[in-house]
């Protein structure tokens, strides 16, 4: 589904990862681990396009991904480790304004999705007033809505309570049982039903 080759990248002069390659394929879930700055929001970053501070080669289906972004930025979903919604706007209205950039944002409607992320009750509330963990669930309503095979997940466990944890991790065992690929990032012990998590620990490719 999507391989890497070579990958290189330095920031204030150290080398966080080099000669750097792994692919994820369909029905994966790819963790990347390694210390505090070693590196895992930044390949995270260079993996979803935000951050053009590597070398090397990225493949979507064997196409490098320069021949390749728009298709690729529809088949891929991206949270990254902030909530990632407008506090000015509701819990409805930050998923519709989501939606209207991304169009694999279709799988369920709004209120769907905020029924399984807890948020029946919440939609007309604006974000600032909702805790933490509501506002993070407004952020991850989205994986309940996409239908993106590849979802790039940074520390998508922050904030949540048990429950929401359990409730995230089943639904990364459903998306896998149909097929699409999870790589992601977490400092919480990954259970997800049935799967054996393949894990990448960039502490071991860094090069000092
Ligand atoms: N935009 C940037 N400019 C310069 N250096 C950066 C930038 N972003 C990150 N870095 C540096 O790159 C290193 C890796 O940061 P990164 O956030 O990827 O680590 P991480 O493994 O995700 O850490 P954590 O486990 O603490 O979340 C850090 O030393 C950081 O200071």
């Amino acid at each position: 589904m999507l391989e890497v080759k070579n990958l290189f990248c330095e920031r204030d002069e150290r080398v966080l990862f080099a000669n750097f390659s792994f692919q994820i394929n369909a029905a994966e879930v790819v963790q990347i681990i390694g210390q505090n700055g070693s590196g895992k929001t930044t390949l995270l970053r260079i993996l979803c396009g935000l951050s053009d501070a590597y070398t090397g080669e990225i493949y979507w289906h064997g196409v490098a991904l320069d021949d390749e972004r728009e298709q690729y930025f529809q088949a891929m979903l991206y949270v990254g480790h902030l909530a990632g919604v407008k506090g000015s706007l509701t819990a409805e209205e930050n998923l519709r304004w989501m939606m209207q950039l991304d169009k694999s944002l279709n799988k369920c409607t709004i209120a769907e999705a905020l029924k399984q992320v807890g948020l029946c009750g919440f939609e007309d509330v604006p974000c600032h007033s909702l805790s933490a963990g509501q506002q993070r669930r407004v952020g991850l309503a989205r994986l309940y809505l996409s239908s993106a095979p590849l979802w790039i997940l940074d520390e998508p466990f922050t904030a949540l309570d048990k429950q929401g944890v359990k409730e995230k991790e089943a639904l990364i065992a459903n998306h896998i049982q149909e097929g699409g690929a999870v790589i992601l990032t977490t400092h919480h012990d990954l259970m997800i039903p049935g799967q054996i998590i393949r894990p990448i620990n960039l502490d071991e490719v860094a090069v000092a």
